[in-house]
C-alpha cells in the first residue's frame, strides 16, 4: 500500500471539515475523488500536502505517518500538488516558470530537470520563451502539471484541472493526465467533470460531508448512481425495500 489515510480529521483553525476519512491508494493507481460542492475534496488534497489543520488520524505514506508535515516535507517525500485555478507566474516565460518550480531542488541540475519535463510535455518546449499568461487555459494547466512533475513525484494530487476550460482543452488536459498515469505515476484527482474523471480513472471515491461514502472501480458506478450519492449519500439501487 502506498498511501493509507486512516480516520483523518482535518480542517481550518477551529473549523472541522474532514470527519474520519479512510482511503487506501496503491502504487500506480488513478483514483477520482468526487462529491458535491463543499464535501471536503479540496480539503482532503490540501491535507495530504500539509496545508490544513491536522486534528486526528494518520496519513501513512509507504508505512510512515506523515500527517501534519509541511508542504516542503511532503514534496521531499515524493508527493506533489497541483492546486485548483491558475497558479503559474503569468508574467514569466514557460522556462522561467519551470525554474521557479525547481527552486526547492537542493543541488538540482535545472537544465536537466527542465529537459525531462519538456520531454514529457513537448508542447511546452515549443513555447518555452512565451509568457505563461499568453497561453491558452489548457496549456497553462499543462504548465502547472509540469511544474509539479518536475520534482519527479510518485503521487500527483490534482485539484479540478478542468475548471474554466473549453471542451477541447479539457480533452487535452485529461489525455496528459492519462499519459502521466501510464508513465507509472499514482494520481488522485478531484474533479467536478465526473464523466471525464470516470473515463480517465480506475477507481471512484465519493466524499460527502467530510466522509468517504463510496469506493469502487469506476465501472460499478453509473452517472445516475453518482447523482443519488451526491444528493442523498445512498445509491437508489442499494435502497432497502420498505
Ligand atoms: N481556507 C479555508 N478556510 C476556511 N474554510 C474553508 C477554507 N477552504 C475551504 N473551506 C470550507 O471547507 C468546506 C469544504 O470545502 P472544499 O473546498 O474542501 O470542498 P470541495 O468538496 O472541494 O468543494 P468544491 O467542489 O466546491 O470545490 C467548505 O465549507 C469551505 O467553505
Amino acid at each position: 500500500m502506498e498511501l493509507e489515510i486512516d480516520k483523518l480529521y482535518a480542517g481550518y483553525g477551529h473549523l472541522d471539515i474532514l470527519h474520519g476519512v479512510g482511503l487506501k491508494i496503491r502504487h500506480g493507481e488513478f483514483v477520482a475523488l468526487l462529491g458535491p460542492n463543499g464535501a471536503g475534496k479540496s480539503t482532503l488534497l490540501k491535507s495530504l500536502f500539509g496545508m490544513t489543520t491536522h486534528k486526528g488520524g494518520a496519513i501513512r505514506w509507504k508505512g510512515k505517518d506523515i500527517a501534519g508535515l509541511r508542504p516542503q516535507q511532503m514534496l521531499a517525500h515524493g508527493i506533489a500538488y497541483v492546486p485548483q485555478g491558475r497558479c503559474n507566474f503569468q508574467l514569466m516565460t514557460i522556462d522561467e516558470n519551470l525554474e521557479m518550480a525547481a527552486y526547492t531542488l537542493k543541488d538540482g541540475d535545472l537544465k536537466g530537470e527542465r529537459e525531462y519535463v519538456y520531454d514529457l510535455f513537448p508542447i511546452l518546449r515549443k513555447r518555452r520563451n512565451e509568457l505563461a499568461g499568453n497561453m491558452s487555459g489548457g496549456e497553462q494547466q499543462l504548465l502547472e502539471m509540469a511544474m509539479a512533475v518536475l520534482r519527479r513525484p510518485e503521487i500527483l494530487l490534482v485539484d479540478e484541472p478542468s475548471v474554466g476550460l473549453a471542451p477541447q482543452a479539457i480533452t487535452l488536459v485529461f489525455n496528459e493526465l492519462k499519459r502521466l498515469h501510464e508513465g507509472g505515476r499514482t494520481i488522485l484527482l478531484v474533479e467536478q467533470n465526473t464523466r471525464k474523471a470516470m473515463q480517465a480513472a480506475e477507481r471512484a471515491v465519493v466524499l460527502r460531508l467530510g466522509k468517504v461514502i463510496w469506493d469502487s472501480p469506476v465501472g460499478e458506478l453509473s452517472n445516475a448512481d453518482l447523482g443519488e450519492l451526491f444528493m442523498t449519500g445512498r445509491r437508489a439501487s442499494d435502497a432497502q425495500p420498505a
